[in-house]
């Protein structure tokens, strides 16, 4: 199998490595470029073997999966020089979440997913949201679901729920790590800890949370119930949280979702010409 990847910014990086350091792909199955070709070809320097090409079109006909790595608005000007090239057959990935398949459906004859993936699966682990295009068959999805699945959990979503789902698959590692940032500095501040220490203590209290909740038989309910003891600290703690925290993540999600609608729009426009004031 010949694996494509059109965009090696931080995303498309991480899917890259993820697949060599996984064993799921050798560098030989993968033919990457870039807009700026010297992010790709320091990839193609870490890994030899890595098939490294100065151009879309040549990376789409050398690939039976084409990974599209770009930024919701870049994906216009990567599907016009491609789509008289991609058949039937192969099978593109987009990995962002504002643009549709029905977008993609208009604009391309082959099969389509909508892989949105997670900076979590640079260590194979996370998920991976699966959304189908009905161009794609029962084997296909197989196919790339296997291969998904050695760096993450393949999980197959509504496209209308993208959105919520993305927020707290991909978004939420940076939303959890500010929330851990904040817990960080106030330790330092509040009592001269040092920050090295107050880190690799809430780095793995993190990890081993993540397996409780995973692995360990755990809700986020249950959990809270085990620690806190009638009476004791962390009820006190878990009073002021929330008290701090009421509505604060439905702003955040009423907000992340206007972003989306917006980006919507604007790739709707960008492809079609249409429906942004
Ligand atoms: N960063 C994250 O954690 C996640 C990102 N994504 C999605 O991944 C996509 C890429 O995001 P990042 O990697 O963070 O952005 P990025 O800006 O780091 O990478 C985009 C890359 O695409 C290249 N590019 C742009 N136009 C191109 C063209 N016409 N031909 C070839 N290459 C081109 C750029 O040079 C750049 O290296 C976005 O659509 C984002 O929604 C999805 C899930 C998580
Ligand atoms: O398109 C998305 O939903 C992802 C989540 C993080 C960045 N982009």
């Amino acid at each position: 199998m010949k694996v494509g990847f059109i965009g090696t910014g931080s995303m498309g990086r991480i899917m890259i490595e993820a697949f060599i350091q996984s064993g799921a792909l050798h560098p030989g199955q993968i033919t990457i470029t870039n807009r700026t070709i010297a992010k790709a070809e320091q990839l193609a320097m870490i890994y030899p073997g890595l098939q490294l090409s100065h151009s879309n079109v040549d990376v789409t006909l050398q690939s039976d999966i084409l990974f599209i790595c770009v930024k919701p608005l870049e994906y216009k000007t990567v599907l016009v020089q491609i789509k008289e090239h991609i058949k039937q057959l192969q099978i593109l990935v987009s990995i962002t979440s504002p643009v549709l398949i029905r977008h993609l459906e208009e604009l391309l004859p082959c099969k389509i997913a909508k892989v949105i993936p997670s900076i979590t699966n640079y260590v194979s682990s996370g998920a991976a949201l699966c959304i189908y295009s009905e161009r794609m068959t029962n084997a296909d999805i197989e196919v790339l679901e296997r291969l998904l699945s050695h760096i993450s959990s393949p999980i197959r979503v509504a496209e209308t729920h993208t959105r919520i789902s993305s927020d707290l698959s991909s978004c939420g590692p940076a939303f959890l790590s500010l929330f851990l940032q904040k817990f960080i500095d106030a330790a330092v501040e509040e009592t001269g800890m040092s920050k090295v220490d107050a880190t690799l203590l809430a780095s793995e209290m993190l990890l081993g949370t993540g397996k409780l909740l995973t692995t360990g038989g755990f809700t986020p309910l249950t959990l809270q119930q085990q620690v806190a003891v009638p009476g004791g600290i962390t009820a006190e703690g878990l009073r002021i949280m929330e008290k701090e925290l009421r509505g604060m993540f439905n702003n955040l999600i009423r907000t992340t979702h206007n972003k989306y609608d917006e980006d919507v729009a604007k790739v709707e426009a960008a492809f079609f010409g249409t429906k942004v004031e």
